[in-house]
């Protein structure tokens, strides 16, 4: 019988690093043979992507409702996880998520501060159970990852998306929400220092992954 895949999730806040360190983390489980499906929330599939279009465009002249954006996060997990995680994951592939249900607690619960139950009752109902086995939390201050986010987008002449349009004490109680959530589940958070030069990032995440998921490999 083939085993079941693992599911590895990158976390934090604008600019930490998450798409940089995807990359890193694919290419260290792939040398080790294991077969690796990349992907990112909100997104993942044609249809959720057409949702996180949704969520992320600064262009509509009209709120999105708090509770409206959590359902939007919700739906385009549910059909990345009916499409692209759960079929991966049966077929013994392993997943690396940018973002997953970590990402709605922070946002949606720390950001926006909806209440938490109601985002578990959304959870368990979408989720009926599934975790990540790993999430990888990159962590830093708000004004450096800011700045971060500022030297991209003009280095890239990009716009700014919906989020990234929010002001500094919105990502402080995001970052303040994923803190709490790795303190409360050290045995599925790595919490780690992201402010740091990329070489020592990229040494921290090698020695965890080689430490937690060598039991599964
Ligand atoms: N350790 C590091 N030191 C310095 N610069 C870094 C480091 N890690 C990433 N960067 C740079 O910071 C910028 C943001 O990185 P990246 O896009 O990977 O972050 P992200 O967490 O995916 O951001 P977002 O949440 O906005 O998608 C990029 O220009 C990247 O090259
Ligand atoms: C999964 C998820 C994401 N978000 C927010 C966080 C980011 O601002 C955007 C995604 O863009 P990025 O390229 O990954 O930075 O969506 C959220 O608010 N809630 C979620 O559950």
């Amino acid at each position: 019988m083939t085993q079941r895949g693992r599911l590895i999730t990158l976390e934090g806040g604008e600019g930490v690093g998450k798409s940089t360190n995807m990359a890193f983390v694919s290419a260290w489980l792939e040398a080790r043979g294991v077969e690796v499906v990349r992907t990112r929330e909100p997104g993942g599939t044609p249809r959720a992507e057409a949702v996180r279009e949704l969520l992320l465009d600064p262009g509509f002249d009209e709120p999105l409702a708090a509770d409206a954006e959590l359902l939007l996060m919700f739906a385009a997990r549910a059909q990345h996880l009916a499409e692209k995680i759960r079929p991966a994951l049966e077929r013994g592939a392993w997943v690396v998520c940018d973002r997953f249900t970590d990402a709605t607690y922070a946002y949606q619960g720390g950001g926006r501060g909806l209440d938490e139950a109601r985002i578990a009752v959304l959870e368990r109902f979408v989720q009926q159970g599934m975790t990540p086995d790993l999430t990888l939390l990159l962590d830093m201050p708000v004004d450096a990852a800011s700045r971060r986010v500022s030297q991209r987008t003009d280095a890239g002449g990009g716009e700014r998306d919906r989020f990234e349009r929010e002001r500094e004490d919105f990502f402080s109680a995001v970052r303040h929400a994923y803190r709490q959530r790795a303190e409360a589940e050290p045995e599925r958070f790595a919490l780690i220092d992201a402010a740091r030069p990329l070489a020592a990032v990229q040494h921290e995440l090698a020695a965890v992954l080689d430490r937690r998921t060598a039991p599964w490999r």
